[in-house]
């Protein structure tokens, strides 16, 4: 049985909020039979659609709907759920909700992700899954959403569980020897546990580049434009999204606030930032200008990639130089950049020599663009993309890295002459766990709860 709060039949609006032409108030609790005597008026047909008027505490109808009822355990939470599929007025959703909270005694209102959190508690999703769900509905980008329901399907949960058997396995092989300490290495060599330790390794490796890969699909990449004012940051921005999101004009200073659109290269989410021009604050025009410079230098600090751009019409000129010089040595240290050189086509820009890596390009002509967001990718560590992509956390990461480093102190215990096998075996439990935390074998109310209360709610 469910612990605690887990207990309580919950009702919310399942459907998205606002004005859509049918809406849903889904109902999930042990026994539901009370609110579907009120609200229906009848016990409903397993699993089957029927239309009928839904009942006020007055016995007068408030619409006319779909009644769905699945019986325990074969819903989506495992427990008894209700449907009532409505007109998707917003008005109307919220009489309805309120209807049934009145019509079952400890009815409550669900929290956000209690639905799939229920799924998961009653085995009918893993935690992987479960994270996919809530992936599906906010996936920025076609790619993320095609990866999520793959995820959503078993594939990547499926490719974790080969490995933690993989690392029972082991473990078998491994604990087995420690009760007969006489066999010892001997039997790790004839049962070929190093064999099995490496391939595993090479399978954890495998694994943790698509999970990166996965990751960057749900979390897309932070991109910053900064530079000195004028030299055209705000149009890259419009040129990247094929429209005029920033305002652009001659005058330096232009843009004060930073302006953010989230834009995709081969399906990848990039969160692209235009900044207020970097210049001293004695340069700045007013105060509103050295706010936004500001925020241009905190939009930096939280980058996963700067763009340092430069203006092909003034490098050269000794005030610009200066400040340039000024602006690389406040850039922080950990944040990677791109230096790119734009207004390739004023006069001379095309000729000019550029540093070893930089990128040449014009936001006005739209020459070096397709260059410039493959540099972006490449700097990601995306890879064109592979069939059968699934998405992934960086939690998920975190743990298969956990699991990596678990293995490598396990090999190289193995591979001592005289290795101590229950160091090896502590490292393989070790491992073991680590694997299990992403499916939520190994799970504490603490992960749960930051997990779930992320979802929408009625999910
Ligand atoms: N109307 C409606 N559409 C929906 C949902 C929903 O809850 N209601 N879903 C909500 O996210 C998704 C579908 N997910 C679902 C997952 C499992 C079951 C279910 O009844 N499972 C049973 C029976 C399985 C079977 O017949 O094969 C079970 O697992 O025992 C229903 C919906 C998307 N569409
Ligand atoms: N010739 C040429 N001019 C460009 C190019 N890109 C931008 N410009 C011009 O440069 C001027 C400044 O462009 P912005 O995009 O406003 O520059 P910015 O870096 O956003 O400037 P601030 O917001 O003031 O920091 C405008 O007159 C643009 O038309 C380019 O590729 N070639
Ligand atoms: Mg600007």
């Amino acid at each position: 049985m469910l612990p605690g709060r887990h207990q309580d039949p919950i009702v919310a609006i399942a459907s998205a909020p606002g004005r859509g032409a049918v809406g849903i108030v889904r109902a999930s609790g042990r026994d539901l039979s009370p609110l579907i005597q009120a609200v229906c008026g009848r016990p409903l047909a397993p699993r089957v659609a029927t239309l009928l008027p839904f009942l006020g505490e007055d016995g007068q109808p408030l619409d006319r709907g779909l009644a769905l009822h699945f019986p325990a355990p074969h819903s989506y939470t495992g427990e008894d759920v209700l449907e009532l599929q409505a007109h998707g007025g917003p008005v109307l959703l919220q009489l309805l909700l309120a209807r049934c909270l009145q019509a079952q005694p400890a009815l409550r209102l669900a929290e956000a992700g209690e639905f799939t959190e229920r799924a998961f508690l009653n085995d009918k999703l893993d935690l992987a899954q479960a994270e996919a769900v809530a992936d599906l509905i906010d996936a920025s980008t076609e790619a993320a959403a095609r990866s999520a329901a793959r995820s959503l399907s078993g594939d990547f949960s499926r490719q974790i569980e080969r490995l933690a058997e993989r690392t029972v396995h082991l473990r078998m092989l491994v604990e087995a020897t420690l009760d007969f300490p006489e066999e010892e290495i001997d039997f790790l060599e004839k049962a070929g546990a190093r064999g099995q330790l490496d391939a595993l390794l090479a399978t954890v490796d495998e694994a943790l580049a698509r999970t990166r890969q996965g990751a960057l699909l749900r979390e897309g990449l932070r991109v910053v434009l900064a530079g000195q004012p004028n030299v055209g940051k705000s149009s890259l921005l419009n040129a990247l999204a094929g429209a005029e999101l920033a305002i652009v004009t001659p005058i330096p200073g232009t843009t004060r606030d930073r302006v953010s659109e989230t834009l995709q290269i081969e399906g990848v989410p990039l969160h692209i930032t235009d900044t207020a021009g970097l210049r001293s604050e004695a340069e700045a025009a007013d105060e509103v200008e050295r706010i936004g410079i500001q925020r241009s230098w905190q939009a930096i600090g939280g980058a996963d990639v700067v763009i340092f751009l430069h203006d092909l019409g003034r490098v050269g000129e000794a005030d610009y130089e200066a400040a340039d010089t000024l602006i690389r040595a406040q850039l922080p240290e950990g944040v990677p950049r791109l230096q790119v050189y734009n207004k390739a086509d004023v006069k001379g820009g095309g000729g000019r020599v550029l540093p070893e890596g930089a990128l040449r390009l014009s936001a006005r002509t739209g020459e070096g663009l397709d260059a410039l967001r493959r540099a972006l990718l490449a700097q990601a560590g995306w890879q064109a993309a592979p069939e059968g992509l699934f998405i992934a956390r960086t939690r998920h990461v975190q743990a298969l890295q956990r699991a990596r480093a678990h293995l490598l102190q396990a090999q190289a215990q193995a591979a001592l002459r005289d290795a101590a096998l229950d160091l090896l075996a502590e490292e393989l439990r070790l491992a073991h766990r680590a694997l299990g935390e992403i499916t939520g074998q190994f799970s504490t109310e603490d992960l749960l709860g930051v997990i779930f209360s992320r979802f929408c709610i009625g999910k």
